[in-house]
């Protein structure tokens, strides 16, 4: 959980933590709230947060390689598909129409998503997070921008063959409603159509990370290692 403190000392002026909060970087402003924050709720993260987004098609090997990367490198693994799941399993106000969503193959309005992710995000005592299966859309991104106001370190592109991605689900056995050769047809289209320009549009900025993601699971993740060595050796 992040530190959360009972109160803040009413000597502190409020001018004062108006000035606090304008040196506060975005991170902390938007995550946590200044208003939060002058009420004394909660208090300001320490560290600047690591930001990588898993994306790739479904079936390609995203929450497989992420609970690596968990182990190996210490990250807090947000799960957009998995948060949405939660939801609908706590019956939640919301939970009827992601159900309706997510057996069609199309994708959850972002604001619902960002604030599941942003919520954990705001709960962990973590600073480097993996968001696995986000963004989606190119909607799904400027939401994050907009309301969580960071933008990706690295973003992480699983590259598969459609007919490995097609066996891998319809293999999977966990009870997904949308692990059925109808869904993913229509999961894959949307991929194509909506998640294929997200991906170029981190290429573009020099911020994708293309892995290969055919052969065992070690394999993989032994392309994905270097990547996060690399920026631990840089701090
Ligand atoms: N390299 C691999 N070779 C064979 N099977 C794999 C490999 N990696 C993962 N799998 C299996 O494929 C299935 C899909 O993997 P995983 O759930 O990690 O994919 P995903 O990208 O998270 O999919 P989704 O987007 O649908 O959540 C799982 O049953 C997993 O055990
Ligand atoms: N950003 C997201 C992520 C997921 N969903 C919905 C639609 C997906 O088909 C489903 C399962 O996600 P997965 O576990 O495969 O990552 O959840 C979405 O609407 N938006
Ligand atoms: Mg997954």
């Amino acid at each position: 959980m992040w530190r959360r403190v009972a109160s803040l000392s009413s000597s502190i002026s409020s001018s004062f933590l108006a000035q606090t909060a304008s040196r506060l970087n975005t991170w902390e402003s938007l995550t946590t709230g200044i208003a939060q924050q002058a009420k004394g709720v909660i208090a300001p993260k320490e560290k600047t947060p690591f930001i990588t987004f898993v994306l790739g098609g479904p079936g390609s090997g995203k929450g497989t390689q992420c609970i690596k990367i968990v182990e190996t490198f210490g990250f807090a693994h947000l799960s957009a598909g998995d948060l949405l799941r939660r939801e609908i399993a706590s019956k939640s106000a919301d939970g009827a129409m992601i159900l309706n969503t997510i057996k069609e193959g199309k994708i959850v309005p972002s604001q619902v998503t960002v604030k599941l992710i942003q919520k954990e995000m705001e709960l962990s005592d973590n600073h480097k997070f993996l968001i696995d299966g986000f963004p989606r859309t190119e909607e799904n991104r400027v939401s994050f921008e907009r309301i969580i106001g960071v933008e990706p370190n690295v973003v992480l592109f699983f590259d598969c063959p459609e007919e490995e991605m097609v066996k891998r689900v319809l293999n999977r056995n966990e009870g997904r409603v949308d692990d059925n050769l109808e869904t993913i047809k229509k999961r894959l289209t949307v991929f194509q159509a909506l998640s294929l320009p997200v991906i170029n549009y981190y290429s573009e900025r020099g911020k994708l990370y293309t892995i290969k993601a055919i052969g065992t699971e070690d394999e993989i993740f032994e392309q994905v290692r270097p990547i996060f060595a690399a920026f631990e050796t840089v701090g």
